[in-house]
């Protein structure tokens, strides 16, 4: 006879453990699932992708009836159970069901926590817990526009991506001063929270919710501090609690969920817990990772035989990912900083990526990555090991993103020990295995076969890129797509945008089929970038894609301020320019001027709302040191002083950076000319650097001073003025046109070739024509954007004033 095995709640902790004991000792049990829910066991995690539009309620179902049917597990859906009697073990559901027990699970996981503030009963005010509560959400969207989430943190977020998908204006409201303070540390928060607002939420921090007001439904929320919005709409999602009244009436010990050890036993003989509703070692888990760990030990525990020891369950290191798209976030272990740690860190605010890496006692115990979330699989396993990283350089630990061959997956370094998919402990080596063991040829059967992928997804591309790799397909050779939110290369969507006449950013997402409405920080502005060049006279530039830097004309600073950079053509400068620059520092209080590399003059420290007024003041042009444009035209003296100077490299960086001011660029580019070979411009190391020599001048490309040191190439040598303008003419439209967004000229020519550069451009004459037409009509379209904001009242007011989003009762 088998043993009878009851489960209190049908959700993804409890099914996963039948499952585990169905691969274990299929025939031991005869099992009975209780389930509140109407629905099979649904993948709760993929909530945020129905609500975003992503799947269908009918996707994410993880076993259907039929499953149920073919393991003879008797399932009662929408039928809570009500009682257990732990004396007798028999349990007894709502509909009156009674039923015996040899072991009884409890995996009721948790509810969310609903603030109990005046009105929260309204109709309108809900949780996002279940697929009641997605189609509740969808419904509200047909007739009502405006949202409001309570709630910046994980769940809170995934939430109001959806109701940003489904069309409502969506306002997040977050207690702290930072977005998902529990899982991020304040730069990571402030840049997620830049990266949402681009997206279109609305973001009011460190507000406290006093009272919900409408008639029957919800019509608006008041805070605390006497301030209000209207809405049609309440989505709380502040934590959640877990769910164990029924454990307590039963006899169960609770604390702050059902206390149980390391083999999940609970204080009753017999039942035990698994999920949200378990504590261990005082810690109540709310990520499947774990969840499953310990449904995996329970199974293990309770299909042994009598007397055998199994390890048990230690305790999991949890990490987090945010499920929207365009923003990768990652997030794991102890990430603050205390007078125990150190930090290695790494922030590209051009890039808009973060990292974090905390180190105590030699060993990374905590990271926090935003942008460029590749390194999380080996720093989680580095955690997991706790690995000793006395004789690791800081660059083995967080290799820059250039250091790296972007082109070479991830996978391919990784030991088989690594974990792929975190949320199911899958390791490299074991979807390997799997793959060259059973022959698998897509994700799909990798995911049946291993569990990889099968609950947040998140790990899918990495599955993919094992799957090239060990089926033979040579990683390197696999297209590499833009980004994750399409299969197209960088290549094939300028060409598509080319073929169809596409013209808007949406426009080219919709109809290249963009898996996201929005795209993300990685092909928003690339997309930006390609419509510019293509056409560029028609364009109408989207600077809502672009990176805040570009987006308000001034380099942003750690502390929030500004900094300005005007225009010092070639250098040069005058009392005239100096004295307004003293009188501009004295009127805003700006704290530092500092002569640049460039050969110009920072301004640091200058007000968001004060930069209109300073450039106005200054009455100088931008010299576009946050653009992916022309930064600057470093020269030397030359000829007019220099007493070994024979030409006049002044006059031709000065011309040179009139000519191709503002024009667009896949990245920044940088000049010099130096007018001999000792060279005091650097022209070297410049993207176009340009060296007097005997009655000529010599140009050289793809040079590059930054962190890939790079000396330039000689690309020709010519005699006038004229010919080395037409030469980066030709040569900059080219890149332009060819080079992929955010790659500079050294990694361009590289990839294509010094040679190929010489056979399109200087020995295809009519080539060299063209191009040179081509960037004289993109020329002819440019503007000082600093003069534009100041000549536009409009644009300082959208992009300058501070925005007053509530309305003041
Ligand atoms: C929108 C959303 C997105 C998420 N995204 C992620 C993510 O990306 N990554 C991640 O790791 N985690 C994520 N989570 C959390 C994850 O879904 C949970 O940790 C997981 O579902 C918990 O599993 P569980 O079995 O403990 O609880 P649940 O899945 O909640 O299952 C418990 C079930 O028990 C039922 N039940 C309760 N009481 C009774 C009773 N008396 N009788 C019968 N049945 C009962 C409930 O109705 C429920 O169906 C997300 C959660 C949500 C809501
Ligand atoms: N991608 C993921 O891994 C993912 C996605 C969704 C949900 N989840 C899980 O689901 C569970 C619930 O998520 P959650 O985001 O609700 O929980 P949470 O506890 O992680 O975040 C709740 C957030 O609400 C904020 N908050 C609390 N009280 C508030 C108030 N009165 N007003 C405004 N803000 C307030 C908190 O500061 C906190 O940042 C968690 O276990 C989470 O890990 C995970
Ligand atoms: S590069 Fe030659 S010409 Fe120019 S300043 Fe130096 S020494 Fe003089
Ligand atoms: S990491 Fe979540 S499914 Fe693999």
């Amino acid at each position: 006879m088998k043993e009878k095995l009851v489960l209190i709640g049908n959700g993804m902790a409890g099914i996963r453990t039948l499952e585990e004991i169905l691969k274990k000792d299929p025939d031991r049990y005869s099992m009975t699932v209780f389930g509140e829910e109407p629905h099979p066991n649904y993948n709760r995690i993929l909530l945020s992708s129905v609500l975003q539009g992503d799947a269908d309620v009918n996707d994410i179902v993880l076993n259907d009836y039929d499953w149920y049917a073919k393991h003879q597990v008797s399932l009662h859906t929408g039928d809570p159970v009500v009682k257990v009697d732990t004396k007798k073990q028999i349990v007894t559901s709502a509909s009156g069901t009674q039923c015996y027990y040899d072991k009884l699970i409890f995996a009721t996981g948790s509810n969310p926590f609903m603030l109990p503030l005046p009105g929260a009963d309204k109709e309108g005010v809900i949780a996002f817990r279940n697929i009641k509560d997605c189609e509740t959400m969808i419904e509200t969207s047909k007739n009502y526009k405006k949202a409001v989430v309570i709630g910046g943190g994980l769940l809170g977020l995934e939430a109001a991506r959806g109701l940003l998908n489904l069309n409502m204006e969506v306002n997040v409201i977050h207690i702290a001063d930072f977005l998902m303070e529990r899982q991020l540390d304040e730069p990571a928060g402030k840049m997620l929270r830049e990266e949402l607002e681009a997206q279109g939420m609305k973001f009011h921090l460190k507000k406290n919710t006093e009272k919900i007001i409408g008639k029957n439904r919800v019509e608006g929320i008041r805070f605390t501090d006497g301030t209000s919005i209207d809405t049609d709409l309440v989505v709380m999602a502040v934590g959640i609690r877990p769910n164990i009244e029924l454990a307590k009436q039963s006899g169960l010990k609770t604390d702050r969920a059902i206390v149980v050890n390391d083999y999940m036993e609970t204080n009753v003989p017999n039942v035990y817990a698994v999920g949200e509703c378990a504590e261990h070692r005082g810690i109540a888990y709310g990520l499947v990772a774990p969840l499953y760990e310990q449904g995996k030990v329970l199974a293990e525990h309770i299909c042994t035989r009598e007397n055998t020891i199994t390890p048990g369950y230690q305790g999991s290191i949890v990490y987090t990912q945010l499920k929207v798209s365009g923003v990768d976030v990652f997030s794991a272990g102890k990430f603050q900083d205390n007078e125990q740690t150190k930090a290695i860190r790494v922030h590209d605010e051009f890039e808009g990526i973060y990292k974090k890496v905390v180190v105590q006692d030699n060993k990374v115990i905590g990271a926090v990555l935003f942008g460029d979330t590749a390194d999380s699989p080996r720093l989680l396993q580095m955690m997991r090991e706790g690995q000793d990283i006395s004789n690791m350089s800081k660059v083995a630990i967080l290799p820059s993103e250039n250091s790296s061959d972007s082109k070479v997956s991830p996978v391919a370094t990784m030991a088989d020990s690594e974990t792929i998919c975190g949320c199911n402990g899958v390791s490299k080596g074991d979807i390997c295995t799997a793959i060259t063991e059973r022959g698998l040829t897509t994700v799909e059967e990798v995911k049946q076969c291993t569990n990889a992928s099968r609950s947040c997804g998140g790990c899918k591309p990495l599955v993919a890129d094992l799957l090239a790799f060990t089926t033979g397909e040579a990683v390197t050779n696999t297209k590499e797509p833009m980004c994750g939110c399409t299969d197209l290369t960088h290549e094939e969507v300028v060409a598509e945008i080319r073929e169809l006449g596409l013209s808007y950013p949406r426009e080219v997402m919709n109809v290249l089929g963009w898996n996201s409405d929005e795209g993300c920080s990685k092909c928003r502005p690339a997309i930006n970038y390609y419509l510019g060049m293509v056409d560029p006279i028609k364009n109408k530039d989207d600077h809502t894609s672009r990176f805040i830097n570009e987006r308000v004309h001034a380099n942003i600073n750690h502390n929030g301020t500004f900094t300005v950079v005007p225009r010092m053509y070639g250098g040069v400068t005058n009392s005239e320019q100096l004295r307004k620059i003293a009188d501009v520092a004295d009127k805003y209080n700006i704290p530092l001027l500092k002569v640049t590399g460039g050969q110009r003059i920072d301004l640091f420290g200058v007000e968001k709302e004060d930069l209109p007024k300073v450039w106005g003041d200054l009455g100088m042009r931008s010299g576009s040191a946050y653009a992916k444009a022309l930064r600057t035209v470093k020269t030397c003296v030359g000829e007019q002083f220099c007493r070994f100077g024979t030409q006049d490299s002044i006059g031709l960086g000065i011309e040179l950076e009139k000519k191709f001011e503002y024009i667009n660029t896949p990245h920044k580019v940088k000049m010099a000319v130096s007018a001999c070979p000792r060279n005091c411009a650097e022209s070297g190391i410049k993207d176009f650097g340009i060296v007097g020599v005997e009655g000529a001048w010599e140009l050289y490309v793809a040079g590059n001073g930054g962190v890939d040191l790079r000396r330039g190439d000689l690309f020709c040598k010519v005699k006038t003025k004229e010919e080395i303008i037409d030469t980066i003419s030709a040569f900059m439209q080219y890149y332009r046109e060819n080079a992929r967004y955010l790659e500079r000229t050294s990694h361009f020519v590289e990839r294509v070739g010094l040679d190929h550069m010489k056979k399109v451009i200087l020995e295809d004459k009519e080539n060299f024509k063209a191009l040179i037409e081509r960037m004289d009509i993109a020329l002819s379209n440019r503007k000082d954007p600093w003069k534009e904001i100041v000549d536009s009242e409009e644009k300082q007011k959208e992009l300058f004033e501070k925005k007053q989003v509530e309305v003041m009762k």
